[in-house]
């Protein structure tokens, strides 16, 4: 991380923050009115970085591609990286939360939230790693937000069905491209292979005590989560509103290690960090799953759509029927989509007003409307009911074939 940081510095995207800041709002409030990185040299007597990955744009600058070529760059990714044994982490000392600026974002949160902390587990020889937003319950416990049916989750559930714990260990603060590949859902145990191989082929991992193997990392928490539940929420998620109340399960830490002067990294709810962290990993999967269907050109998941819930789909349509099998395809690649605007070529799918363009121009409301029912939606979406069920919207915003110039935008020669 501090390598990824020091590049951003040199290119003027690093905003140094010297004087004291408190973790109780003032930071995360900081954080919103910005897309740079903000370095925080006091955080309630800490270092704290904000907005470590919140554009675009420096994600293209940690993978070294153009902007432009980022979601058919991840789209032909093989998640075959290699991975480096290097040895035990070593240096543990008790854990103890208080040492770190865990922050408070917004007033209605139940406490203070760590949202950067990737969780490592291991169990019966699978791996994985993925973020979990955690509430801390006192200096060593805090209870964590696992969906249901994801592999934590299932990892979980295996091991106390055999009366034992999860082993874990939870990092914070990554090379950003590590943070990336455990917010990317790959199939399952590959989350290693995708982060080496997004790192240019290698990543060198350290071994906890409790066989949990982790990357390179400014702070790392070990521990089990446990059978033991308590009330988790609410928290302001990606849609900017407040997540209700769930149980969910307790996480104990029993060790932590710590690099020296550490850099916290709090990564801001609903901001942009979090949009492209929760939702550009799904763009690549869009992209293949639409390529199976017809010729994608390029896949956005839009930051006014919470980075989450809206994508736009840009295609070359090979049949007429094209568009609705894209939007088909889309809602199967991420399951938490709610909307589809399925676009031509000729839409610029980066300009909301191109696309609002193409819906008026090109969308007839009983034709190129696609509904479906009682689907499963995000579990963050505030009007999903109680089961978890959703509707979800499509719409063919595409020319129909053989009137293309009817459609057409005039131009000047
Ligand atoms: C941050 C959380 C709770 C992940 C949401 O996952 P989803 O319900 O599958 O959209
Ligand atoms: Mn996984």
């Amino acid at each position: 991380m501090r390598n990824f940081i020091e590049r951003m510095r040199e290119l003027g995207r690093v905003e140094e923050i010297e004087r004291p800041c408190s973790t109780v709002y003032e930071a995360p409030r900081m954080a919103s009115r910005t897309d740079k990185i903000l370095f925080f040299h006091d955080l309630d007597g800490h270092r704290a970085v904000m907005n470590l990955l919140s554009s675009r744009g420096a994600l293209a600058a940690a993978l070294g591609v153009e902007e432009k070529d980022l979601v058919r760059h991840l789209a032909a990714m093989t998640y075959s990286g290699r991975v480096v044994d290097d040895g035990r982490l070593e240096g543990g000392v008790p854990a103890d939360l208080s040492r770190l600026p865990i922050m408070k974002h917004f007033p209605g949160d139940a406490g203070r939230y760590i949202t950067s902390g990737i969780v490592f587990s291991r169990y019966n020889g699978v791996e994985n790693a993925s973020i979990h937003r955690m509430m801390v319950l006192d200096d060593h416990r805090v209870v964590a937000r696992l969906v249901e049916g994801r592999h934590t989750h299932t990892l979980l559930k295996a091991a106390l069905a055999r009366g034992e714990k999860l082993p874990v260990a939870v990092t914070i603060g990554t090379h950003p491209l590590v943070t990336f590949a455990a917010c990317t859902r790959v199939p399952e145990g590959k989350e290693f292979a995708y982060a080496a191989e997004l790192m240019g082929g290698e990543l060198a991992l350290r071994e906890c005590e409790n066989g949990v193997r982790v990357p390179d990392a400014e702070i790392v928490l070990e521990g089990y989560i446990t059978a033991e539940m308590a009330p988790e929420g609410p928290f302001v998620d990606i849609t900017g509103t407040y997540d209700p109340v769930r149980q969910q399960h307790i996480i104990e830490f029993e060790k932590m290690y710590c690099k020296e002067d550490p850099i916290y990294h709090g990564i801001l709810p609903a901001g942009d960090e979090h949009k492209l962290l929760m939702g550009a990993p799904y763009e690549p999967k869009i992209y293949r799953a639409v390529a199976e269907v017809t010729t994608v050109r390029d896949v956005l998941l839009t930051k006014g759509g919470a980075g989450y819930l809206h994508a736009v789909i840009q295609i070359r349509k090979n049949t007429q029927g094209d568009a609705k099998n894209a939007i088909m395809a889309a809602f199967a690649a991420h399951t938490s989509l709610k909307h589809v605007v399925v676009v031509d070529e000729d839409i610029d799918i980066h300009d909301p007003h191109d696309v609002e363009y193409a819906i008026a121009t090109r969308v007839r409301g009983d034709t190129d409307i696609m509904i479906v029912t009682g689907v499963r939606g995000s579990s963050l979406d505030p009007t999903r009911l109680a089961d978890g069920t959703n509707v979800k919207v499509g719409v063919d915003a595409t020319m129909v074939m053989g009137r293309e110039d009817e459609f057409k935008r005039a131009e000047w020669p």
